[in-house]
């Protein structure tokens, strides 16, 4: 799913008004009209006090087209206009005008702090204050509006955007941002939705589709793209009937240390259940019962040193090399890794200690082969990227990473993002029963299994992370997220897979139910 900036959302608006013959108050009826349905819908005719707080563009004249709907339908509707500016806009007037007519009354103009009303604790407030226009912050007492309506704790809908989030940059002001139960965006969600300053104010959201043109949205590109179900199932490639193992590729995953083996077991378990033909680990020597005895499938090459890895040499007969779970920083080990570096050619999956010694020396960054993937958490990419101010500015820092090593960069975090160059590709699956050691080794055993299929890297990592949440959700579903543990995602990746083609209107307690009825 495309997510547009606002620039592209006020072209797509322009460009339905023109090929459908309608004008943006049509498009502005028709925005509060679905938001009027969704709210009626929860109500059912309930009769609490809804505060409407309006600003005086089209997001306020939204909210008063909403508020005019809702007096329809005998609501106890309490209309404020929060008068920032006396630039109102043509279809905030006519709305304006449309409230009076119904109402016989004019909404309540709030011009500074005494203005603001108490609001009841069983009020339903709506948030029409700024939508995609917003280009400033806030000024001081409109702030202040914000800070009462958050304080009030009452039910907040957010219309399009919580008011005072900027869609395109970074939020300057984080305490004057609607704090939203619910937000009911137009057409598409939008980037901060998804970004960890200011995805907590926009909570739950729902799209709702206002029918913008649709050839200007399927032409027009953007820079971010929410991954969701339709669009990894494209992505998956189908077995044949006549394939053998030598057709799933060879992996190899190097890694380990005295007291870190289970790293590499859960990722090189990851890997074969992703669908890699074969396995081989590259361990310290002090490994290798421990990976013969939990990892039957893999094969195993000890290296001579037992506890930690200084001889990276391997050979070139693998379709990819995972490198770095439970890899340890000894200064042996980043010799090793600096050797192995300049002389490989086998696309490589970077994590975890690999990075570490990447972000040791960043002149290593240069030895990398093109297409390589680096899995960071946000600790280890601060490591490799520097300190940036805000989500955009580590977005920037990202894409120019990704550029330098001409590669894929993995930001784990609730919504992990892929960033391809300057392509953003945020995750829309997986839970905080995810947040657990060994989760992240086990992703990149993932990437690594489908690399090594034939998917590309780009395609590996997004599909990957996709597939590494829904198998977290389907597996909370049995564990509940504090007693998820990293073996559960192994466990539950073949359920994973199966549930990419089930209908989502699957019942919860059937689906993800699998392996409790194998077992
Ligand atoms: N295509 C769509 O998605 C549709 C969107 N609709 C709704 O329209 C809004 C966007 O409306 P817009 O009028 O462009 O902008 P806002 O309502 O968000 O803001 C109004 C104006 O306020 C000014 N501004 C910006 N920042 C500040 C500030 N900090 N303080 C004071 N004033 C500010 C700015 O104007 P300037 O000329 O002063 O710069 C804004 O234009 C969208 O979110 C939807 O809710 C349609 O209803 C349907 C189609
Ligand atoms: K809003």
């Amino acid at each position: 799913m495309k997510l547009f900036s606002a620039k592209q959302l006020k072209e797509a608006d322009q460009a339905t008004e023109k090929n459908e013959g309608i004008t943006s108050i049509d498009l502005m009826e028709r925005a509060a009209g679905q938001a009027f349905e969704w709210i009626d819908a929860q109500l059912k005719g309930q009769q609490v006090p809804i505060y409407i707080f309006c600003g005086i563009g089209n997001n306020g004249g939204d909210g008063l087209a909403l508020g005019r709907l809702l007096l329809n339908k005998k609501y106890d509707v309490h209309s404020f206009v929060v008068n920032y500016s006396e630039n109102r806009s043509k279809c905030f007037l006519i709305n304006y005008d449309r409230y009076k007519n119904t109402s016989k009354e004019w909404p309540k103009l709030l011009k500074s702090v005494d203005d603001f009303p108490d609001i009841p604790a069983n009020a339903l407030v709506v948030d029409a204050i700024f939508g995609i226009g917003l280009n400033r912050p806030l000024d001081q007492w409109v702030k202040q509006l914000v800070i009462h309506i958050n304080q009030s704790k009452t039910f907040t809908i957010a219309i399009d955007v919580p008011s005072g989030m900027f869609v395109d940059s970074a939020t300057p002001d984080l305490e004057a941002v609607i704090e939203a139960s619910v937000t009911l965006t137009f057409q598409a969600p939008k980037l901060p939705f998804f970004l960890p300053e200011t995805a907590r104010f926009s909570n739950s959201i729902q799209v709702l589709n206002i029918g913008l043109d649709g050839n200007y949205l399927a032409e027009t590109p953007t820079k971010a793209k929410l991954i969701t179900k339709p669009d990894v199932q494209k992505m998956y490639q189908p077995r044949d009937k006549f394939s053998h193992k030598g057709t799933f590729g060879h992996a190899l995953i190097v890694g380990g240390s005295y007291g870190k083996m289970g790293a590499v077991t859960l990722a090189v378990k990851a890997c074969l259940r992703a669908g890699a033909g074969k396995t081989t680990t590259y361990i310290p020597e002090s490994g290798y019962t421990i990976l013969q005895t939990a990892v039957p499938e893999a094969m195993v090459i000890a290296a001579q040193e037992s506890k930690h890895l200084v001889d990276f040499s391997v050979s070139n007969e693998y379709e990819a090399i995972a490198i770095g779970v439970g890899l340890g920083t000894d200064v042996k080990t980043m010799k090793g890794f600096k050797k192995f570096l300049e002389t490989n050619k086998t696309q490589l999956v970077l994590d975890a200690d690999a990075l570490n010694l990447l972000a040791q020396d960043k002149e290593l960054l240069k030895l990398l082969p093109k297409n390589c993937v680096l899995t960071p958490h946000p600790g280890e990419l601060e490591r490799l990227v520097g300190k940036w101010k805000n989500d955009f500015d580590k977005l920037k820092k990202t894409v120019s990473l990704s550029k330098s090593i001409d590669g894929v960069v993995v930001i784990k975090g609730a919504y992990t993002i892929t960033v391809y160059h300057d392509q953003y590709y945020i995750n829309s699956t997986g839970n905080p029963g995810m947040a657990t050691a060994g989760s992240g080794d086990v992703l990149t055993g993932i990437i690594t299994g489908l690399i090594v299929q034939g998917y590309d890297v780009l395609t590996a990592a997004v599909f990957g992370v996709y597939l590494h949440g829904s198998t977290g959700d389907l597996a909370a579903q049995q564990t509940g997220y504090n007693s998820l543990i990293a073996g559960d995602l192994i466990d539950f990746l073949g359920d994973g897979f199966i549930h990419l083609f089930r209908s989502d209107n699957v019942p919860q307690e059937t689906a993800g139910n699998n392996r409790k009825n194998s077992n």
